[in-house]
């Protein structure tokens, strides 16, 4: 039985623009209103999975969500034809309007939090979406999130797919972003890191004073039950509410992971000491913690660049390979940086760099653009096999991305009653694809 990391990346859909929707965001905030390419978006996001495939990793897209959203305008008391909805929308809630056309769920780090079946009691792979409740543009997305990973993982013999956490700050969940997995063989029980920003039901608790804390404690401990985890195989710990204070909004942007690796700024967390010891004493095995000091990469740098949110591969000879956004390439702190660290005794031994600009310029780098799955040979073949990214796919997905999407996208432009029709073509289209099914609202 063969045992393995398979990252499914998100599509980007047909409304990527750049709307100012995240504060805490820095990346979100410095670039709204510049004029987006959804062609080049969703181009360079197929580009970078391609290449990972290329490389050998198993490699899934997940579909993008409808937007804009009508089915939540509607909700929330917009009435008459879909147009009207949006005119109206748009002419009496602008900022809502902009809430509900965002292409975020393309960022699939945040769509749920998985445990694979080594880490579980009942042996089988859990998924929980997350609700994202912190922003209005995601909280939209969690029930189209759950739809789509039942319509791929359907098999219930190897996945268990638990309804998202109550719609409330108290239990503030952005999924795998906040999680990290370390193990000594994919297949092997591992250690489930959870990082958090506050423990929201604690009015005492330390917690970041300008930004918000988008992942609770209480969440990540309801994640941990439901997914049926060991006390001796999780790690609850607190992100540094400074570095959230400084453009941390995910722990994916100061930490990232990979079986026995830990690399991570020096600055990430709260109590790091004790906490590494902690993974270390639940870890059986070596254990290497990459740690960042501050005198090579500042925290600032480390947000702009997004060194670590890189993807850590393992390759099939046991070497690591970072896969790095060219922002990293073009910082010269972090380029010198990564230049070193190739020459240090440590599992990671190669840096590949891709152009994700697009979804750079709102916060997301090639990290959030996947969600890992650790599986088996057996849980991969029980999946959709149309998700899968081969040649065949891929030259079928860049067909039908120059066929639907634009190249020019500006938020003044979400009022426009075509990018319905356009949207709504390509995603009937994409369902047929990759065989998905009806999972959008406009489909029921
Ligand atoms: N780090 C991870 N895992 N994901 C990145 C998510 C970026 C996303 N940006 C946005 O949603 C910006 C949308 C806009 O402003 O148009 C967010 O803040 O939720």
């Amino acid at each position: 039985m063969k045992h393995f990391e398979a990252n499914f990346d998100g599509l980007v859909g047909p409304t990527h623009n750049y709307a100012g929707l995240s504060f805490g965001n820095v990346a979100s905030l410095n670039n709204a209103a510049q004029v987006a390419n959804p062609k080049a978006a969703a181009k360079q996001g197929l580009q970078k999975a391609k290449a990972l495939a290329d490389m050998g990793m198993v490699q899934g897209m997940l579909a993008p969500q409808e937007r804009p959203d009508l089915h939540t305008l509607r909700r929330i008391g917009f009435n008459g034809t879909d147009k009207e909805v949006l005119q109206k929308a748009a002419e009496q809630a602008p900022a809502v309007l902009r809430a509900c056309c965002s292409a975020s769920s393309m960022w699939t780090a945040n769509a749920a939090t998985v445990s694979p079946s080594a880490d579980t009691h009942d042996g089988r792979v859990h998924f929980t979406p997350a609700n994202l409740v912190d922003k209005l543009h995601r909280s939209i997305e969690p029930q189209t999130t759950g739809n789509i990973l039942k319509a791929i993982f359907s098999d219930s013999r190897y996945f268990v797919h638990h309804q998202h956490l109550p719609e409330h700050s108290s239990f503030g969940d952005e999924g795998a972003a906040n999680h990290t997995r370390l193990c000594q063989e994919y297949g092997h029980a591992g250690v489930e890191v959870f990082v958090y920003g506050q423990e929201a039901t604690n009015p005492q608790a330390i917690k970041p004073k300008k930004f918000p804390a988008r992942q609770t404690l209480e969440a990540s401990q309801a994640i941990a039950r439901l997914h049926r985890l060991d006390e001796d195989n999780t790690v609850f710990i607190q992100q540094n509410p400074e570095v959230i204070d400084q453009g941390v909004f995910h722990n994916d942007v100061i930490a990232v992971g990979n079986r026995n690796v830990l690399f991570h700024h020096e600055q990430a967390f709260v109590d790091t000491k004790a906490k590494l010891a902690e993974i270390r004493a639940k870890l059986e095995g070596d254990i290497h913690f990459i740690e960042v000091p501050t005198a090579k990469v500042s925290i600032q740098d480390a947000v702009k660049s997004y060194l670590f949110n890189t993807q850590l591969l393992s390759m099939s000879d046991g070497k690591m390979v970072i896969i790095a956004p060219t922002d990293c390439a073009e910082n010269p702190a972090v380029k010198a940086y990564l230049d070193e660290l190739l020459t240090l005794d440590t599992p990671i031994q190669k840096v590949e760099y891709f152009d994700v600009k697009q979804s750079m310029q709102n916060g997301g780098g090639p990290a959030c653009l996947r969600l890992r799955v650790a599986m088996n040979d057996a849980e991969l073949t029980a999946i959709n096999q149309h998700v899968l990214l081969n040649d065949n796919l891929f030259t079928r997905l860049n067909a039908w991305v120059d066929k639907h999407y634009r190249d020019r996208l500006l938020p003044a432009d979400l009022a426009d009653p075509q990018l319905i029709v356009e949207s709504r073509t390509a995603l009937d289209e994409l369902t047929q694809i990759m065989k998905l099914g009806s999972v959008y609202q406009f489909q029921r």
